[in-house]
């Protein structure tokens, strides 16, 4: 099949490389020639394992990138994906018009595409802005009308980052929302390699697929928010909330997974994920309760590991070392991270911040934001005269620090990530164990 993809960020580009590897052909599309160059030198221009490698393989070969929605005509694609970014508008609420400009720019050279194309909405979008942005924005600029000349589908992505080649090639299911069957059709055969190793396919309207997305992100941000909750009370008692999570997991129905307790989420998903949704529920009249309590613990978990520090050390003027800056292992994104809430909370006591990421491009994003931090290159001489460290990410190599903490000129450290190793010299504290 021509597959075209539009946007090519974390998701634009692991479904192309992926759908590379299916078979397809692939044309994606982005406003930024930097990515464009990238995507055709065969590199990838997000870090995410297994993604260099795809590239290298199909780039010039089955995969083709470009900033010109005019090569799509040529290319005549059978499917094309909107996969642009939903960002958050100051009031919580999802900020559509990336993808509104996406889709009309893509209306303009849908009006010479030939067949029956069918565009799928693969970004995380409220329920109805597939059918009332998406849809009429393509209509207008074309000229063309949904279910007559092209078909409308969405598509939600689950995969997550850091892993995100390998959840997209072993996802739990495929949610299909369409309207028509021929988007339907186009869709299975997209991803029939998936379909017949046995994926789960749940085939139903744009609305309830827009609305499935959401559900995900918001159940798991609140089992995570849940499990900080319980964590908070366990810290209260001495108790380790960690044995308790194990115990709890054991249950079926509770299930293991997102059951550590710590610093919070954060990242590009599940922080503008929960606000869009409660400020669409608040739209239609409903005040979400459950799900506004979950992301206000989470703004709490960092306030807490910072009163942590304070119970131990006056860092004023002090030296600080900060563990971890991405969101979560495995990546370079350091958007919403749990750091950045640290990081100001240190800089408003006057502590002097030293931060160390094992991720060269985390530390460079973070850098961006904070000048007046000294990023280091690894993590024994941002330990080097700290009055304490605070651990933000669970990134493996932080299990095996040890001697490090020596160079310490302090002993306090606040663990948000239950990752560090209790050790004798060491004031430690756990952030909900
Ligand atoms: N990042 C994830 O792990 C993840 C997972 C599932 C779903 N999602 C959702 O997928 C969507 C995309 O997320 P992302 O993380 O890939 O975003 P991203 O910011 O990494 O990438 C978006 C890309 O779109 C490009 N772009 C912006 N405007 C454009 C335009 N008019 N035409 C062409 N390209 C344009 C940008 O240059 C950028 O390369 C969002 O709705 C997000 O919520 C993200
Ligand atoms: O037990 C846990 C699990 C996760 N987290 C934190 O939760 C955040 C999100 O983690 P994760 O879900 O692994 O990463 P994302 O890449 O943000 O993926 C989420 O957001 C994506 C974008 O919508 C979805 O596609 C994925 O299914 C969904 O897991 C990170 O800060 C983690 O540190 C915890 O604190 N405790």
């Amino acid at each position: 099949m021509q597959i075209g993809i539009v946007g090519s960020g974390y998701v634009g580009t692991t479904v192309a490389a992926c759908l590379a590897d299916f078979g397809h052909d692939v044309m994606n599309v982005d406003i930024d020639e930097s990515i464009v160059r990238a995507l055709n030198d065969g590199e990838a221009p997000v870090s995410e394992p297994g993604l260099d490698a795809l590239l290298e393989r199909y780039a010039g070969e089955s995969l083709f990138a470009t900033s010109d929605y005019e090569d799509l005509v040529d290319f005549a694609p059978d499917v094309v994906f909107l996969a642009l970014p939903t960002p958050t508008n100051d009031d919580g609420s999802i900020d559509t018009s990336i993808v509104e400009a996406g889709a009309e720019a893509l209306g303009t050279v849908l009006a010479d595409i030939e067949g029956h194309p069918i565009v799928v909405v693969k970004s995380t979008v409220v329920p109805g802005t597939t059918q009332d942005v998406v849809g009429p924005a393509l209509e207008r600029e074309s000229g063309k009308r949904v279910g007559v000349d092209f078909g409308l589908a969405v598509n939600p992505e689950f995969l997550k980052e850091g892993s995100a080649v390998e959840d997209f090639n072993d996802p739990d299911k495929l949610v299909f929302g369409t309207d028509d069957d021929r988007a339907l059709e186009a869709l299975e055969a997209v991803y029939a390699p998936l379909i017949e190793e046995g994926t789960p396919v749940v085939d139903t309207d744009l609305r309830a697929a827009e609305m499935i997305k959401y559900a995900n992100n918001a159940f798991l941000a609140a089992k995570v928010s849940l499990i900080n909750d319980i964590g908070n009370i366990c810290k209260e008692f001495g108790i380790d909330a960690y044995e308790v999570a194990d115990a709890i997991g054991l249950d079926d129905r509770i299930g293991e997974q997102f059951l550590r307790s710590g610093a919070g989420w954060g990242g590009s998903c599940f922080p503008k994920d929960t606000k869009a949704i409660v400020a669409a529920a608040r739209e239609q009249g409903y005040d979400p309760q459950l799900l506004q309590a979950a992301i206000d613990v989470n703004d709490r978990q960092p306030q807490r590991m910072l009163d942590l520090l304070d119970s131990h050390v006056d860092v004023e003027g002090e030296r600080v070392a900060v563990l971890g800056l991405a969101f979560k292992p495995g990546t370079d994104d350091v958007r919403n991270s749990r750091a950045i809430p640290i990081i100001e909370g240190l800089q408003e006591r006057g502590a002097e911040v030293i931060a160390y990421d094992p991720n060269v491009g985390a530390r460079d994003n973070m850098a961006e934001r904070f000048p007046d931090v000294e990023f280091l290159a690894s993590a024994s001489p941002t330990l080097s005269g700290a009055a304490a460290a605070l651990v933000v990410t669970d990134w493996p190599e932080f299990a095996d620090l040890d001697r490090e903490f020596d160079l310490m000129s302090g002993n306090v450290v606040v663990d948000g990530r239950r990752i560090v190793e209790r050790r004798d010299g060491l004031v430690y504290e756990g952030l909900t164990w």
